[in-house]
């Protein structure tokens, strides 16, 4: 598989602040990699080493085996990035059409980007008019309409309602599928788990596990019991041998190593706990359980 993405040993500090402390990664032609951690984990800095907004100051970083500062390499990345803004006067077509035109693109190639993410009645609309959910499908569609060999998406779907989030997703495969490698940061663990080939848990500024979603999740033997309880997330996080909870809707899950253990003090602690079930862990508690554990 050509790879499109290459870092070596890349370490970043801010002043003091160690952010990157010796980074490998590579990105395949068709391959998706999802980049997860905690708050501070050093995500964002390595996205920014990927895309040339910063230098790398020890190591390596390579996109399709050039210097990601070039302008000429960068022709081949398609970027989203929260912190990326654009011209707010300027109408959805003609900031499309642009990032066609920049890319040596036809103009005519940002039509059909626009339909595929649902931007053609917005055509003529100002990019400052837009909601926030508006915003980001037009960073995606200024990134797609490049045809990138890399396309680099930190916390792409912030901001995206469900179908929309569905559709970017479907995207993904679709652009993957064509021979895209992508490098995606986001907090959608299971949503991302779906569609990643690989995921890597950056944690203190390392790598602290690579793998597939099954293999990562395979790495501890951990259950996942789920539950509609009246207790509050803060109480639950606290209660004995829980590693991670998590939201669905009515239902929590509280992923554990000590099903038993925990089921007990739960039926204790909410006599009206309702719909329990217990389950294998999905990849949301493993890479809880990996980062709490340290693993290496
Ligand atoms: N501009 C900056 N100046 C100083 N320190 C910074 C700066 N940007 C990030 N850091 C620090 O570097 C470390 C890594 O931050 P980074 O933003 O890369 O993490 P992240 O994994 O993207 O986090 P999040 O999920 O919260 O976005 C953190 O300790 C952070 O406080």
């Amino acid at each position: 598989m050509e790879t499109v993405l290459e870092v070596r040993g890349a370490r970043h500090n801010y002043g003091a602040t160690p952010a990157l402390a010796g980074v490998d990664l590579d990105v395949g032609a068709g391959e998706c990699v999802a980049l997860l951690g905690p708050n501070g984990a050093g995500k964002t800095t390595l996205v920014n080493l990927v895309v040339g907004l910063l230098p790398a100051k020890e190591g390596r970083v390579r996109v399709c085996g050039g210097d990601p500062r070039l302008a000429s390499t960068r022709r081949r990345l398609g970027v989203v990035q929260q912190s990326l803004g654009f011209p707010n006067t300027l109408k959805v077509v003609e900031l499309v059409t642009g990032a066609a035109v920049r890319a040596g693109m036809p103009r005519s190639a940002a039509g059909p980007v626009m339909a595929e993410l649902d931007l053609t009645d917005l055509a003529g609309r100002r990019a400052a008019k837009l909601s926030g959910g508006q915003r980001q499908r037009l960073q995606l569609a200024m990134a797609l309409v490049a045809d990138p060999r890399l396309l680099v998406l930190d916390e792409p779907t912030a901001g995206l309602d469900v179908p929309a989030r569905k559709r970017f997703w479907q995207l993904l495969v679709e652009r993957r599928a064509r021979g895209t490698g992508v490098l995606v940061t986001t907090h959608l663990i299971e949503e991302s788990s779906a569609v990643a080939d690989r995921v890597v848990v950056l944690n203190h500024g390392r790598v602290l596990a690579s793998g597939t979603p099954d293999e990562l999740v395979a790495r501890l033997p951990d259950r996942t019991v789920i539950a509609r309880t009246a207790l509050g997330r803060d109480r639950l996080a606290v209660l004995p041998g829980v590693v991670s909870v998590r939201n669905d809707g009515e239902h929590v899950h509280l992923g554990t190593r000590t099903p038993e253990a925990l089921l007990r003090v739960l039926l204790a602690e909410d006599p009206g706990l309702s719909d329990l079930r217990v389950e294998g862990a999905g990849l949301e508690e493993a890479v809880a359980g990996l980062i709490e554990r340290g693993a290496a």
